[in-house]
């Protein structure tokens, strides 16, 4: 237990309100990097801050389990609340919910749909997006980046891997904004307007669901929709679970790498010099703007075993958090962790987690990171961030919900 007289609970979603608290993950690493954290509303969990601790627990999936029926992925117990958090015990088990040796059948279904091999041709189109939506944004005056770029690239490309119409990005946003929302009113209104969403998204779905057994195509939607595992089908309301896994999982987080990273060359323009002057420097450098940003903020563990991690012992049962935030500015691994450094060398973060369930999408985030800011490097002389974003209300996405900037044309 803590002799620390500090006391911060890493659950209360007013703690990143109004910024990333790193000033408090920090202290921690300091004074109690394992530490125990009561909870209001349950039986309290460990907070794993240190780089390496976080790493060990997700190495031992064997130890440490997601699966939905210890409580899953998420801070709150999924088998008592539902996936999003809001009792709907309609949606099945998404594949992050899983241990092996089920997740590892479910990351061979989906692992085709984003191999490098198909990750060329989707480059193509994502050049063609990022020139698309470019275009319509005024240079020389201040705009909200968010549902200009950030928003709809990687659901417009999401869209595409789902064989969905590009249409749908803004039903889609607001869709996840609800399911990851559950503690920000302006995601999560009323049980009532939630209850209205899961019913819409349901019904496409079905609809989705439906269109995918009967003619399959190449892409993740028909490839979830057929899985079978040990020859049974997988049920509805599991590929529900998975399509919602892969909507969060794809956009949130890349909207909101994209989002800090302009934050980030905003307040560090010798670093935006750095990648205009050097283009290449973007080869590697999607690393280190994920390290930065952290755009998820945890994922959680439930201990299958009496257990020892960075010297603490873990009770088998006991719930376990990990907080890739505060990982990936461990100064344990990282020089001068707080600082953006464009050029830093083998940026070894966890800000796509590590392990078993490390990111499926890592690579085409990066991609999309990678596209994005090479083309704004040939238009673009400087960001300027006006005022302060407005954050999510969540434990769990770093989300930024506005960034009023100006792109100073080159
Ligand atoms: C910068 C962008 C992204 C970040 C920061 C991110 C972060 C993460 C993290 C931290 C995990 C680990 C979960 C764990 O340890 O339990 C994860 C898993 C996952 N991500 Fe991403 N992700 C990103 C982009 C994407 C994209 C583009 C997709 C899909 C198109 C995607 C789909 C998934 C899926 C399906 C999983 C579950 C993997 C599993 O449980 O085996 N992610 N992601």
């Amino acid at each position: 237990m803590t002799t620390s007289s500090f006391l911060p609970d890493l659950k209360d979603p007013d703690l990143y309100q109004d910024r990333a608290p790193h000033d408090v993950f920090a202290r921690l690493r300091r004074e109690t990097p394992v530490y125990w954290n009561p909870e209001v509303d349950g039986s309290g969990f460990w907070a794993f801050t240190r780089h390496a601790d976080i790493v060990e627990v997700s190495r031992r999936a064997d130890l440490f389990s997601s699966a939905f029926e210890n409580g899953g992925h998420r801070i709150f117990n999924e088998n008592e609340v539902g996936l999003t958090g809001a009792g709907d015990s309609a949606v099945g088990i998404p594949f992050i919910s899983r241990d092996p040796p089920i997740h590892t059948r479910y990351r061979k279904f989906v692992m085709p749909a984003l191999a490098p091999g198909r990750l060329g041709d989707i480059e193509q189109r994502v050049e063609q997006r990022v020139a698309a939506l470019f275009d319509r944004i005024p240079l020389g005056e201040s705009v909200d980046i968010v549902p200009l770029l950030s928003a709809p690239l990687p659901l417009l490309t999401l869209a595409e891997l789902l064989g969905l119409p590009s249409e749908m990005w803004l039903k889609l946003y607001h869709w996840t904004n609800a399911f990851v929302g559950e503690d920000d009113p302006e995601f999560r209104q009323s049980a009532e307007s939630m209850a209205q969403t899961m019913s819409a998204f349901f019904a496409f779905s079905k609809e989705l669901f439906d269109a995918r057994r009967a003619e399959p195509g190449p892409d993740i939607a028909s490839l979830l929709a057929n899985a079978e595992i040990d020859g049974v089908p997988v049920p509805f309301n599991d590929f529900v679970g998975n399509l919602i896994l892969v909507l969060v999982g794809g956009n949130e987080t890349t909207r909101n790498s994209l989002s800090h990273t302009i934050h980030a060359f905003s307040e560090n323009p010798d670093q935006w010099d750095a990648i205009r002057l050097e283009p290449d420097l973007l080869k590697s450098a999607p690393a280190e703007f994920v390290r930065h940003a952290s755009p998820v903020l945890h994922m959680r563990r439930t201990a299958m075993a009496d257990v020892e991690i960075g010297g603490q012992a873990i009770a088998r049962g006991d719930k376990v958090v990990m907080w890739y935030i505060s990982g990936n500015r461990d100064e344990a691994v990282f020089e001068n962790a707080d600082r953006f450094d464009v050029r830093r060398r083998a940026v070894q973060h966890i800000g796509f987690g590590s392990g078993q369930h490390v990111c499926v999408g890592s690579r085409l985030a990066e991609m999309q990171l990678r596209v994005a800011f090479r083309l704004l490097a040939r238009h673009v002389r400087r960001f300027e961030v006006e005022g302060k974003p407005r954050r999510f209300r969540s434990n769990f996405i770093n989300g930024l919900k506005n960034l009023d900037v100006t792109l100073v044309p080159a």
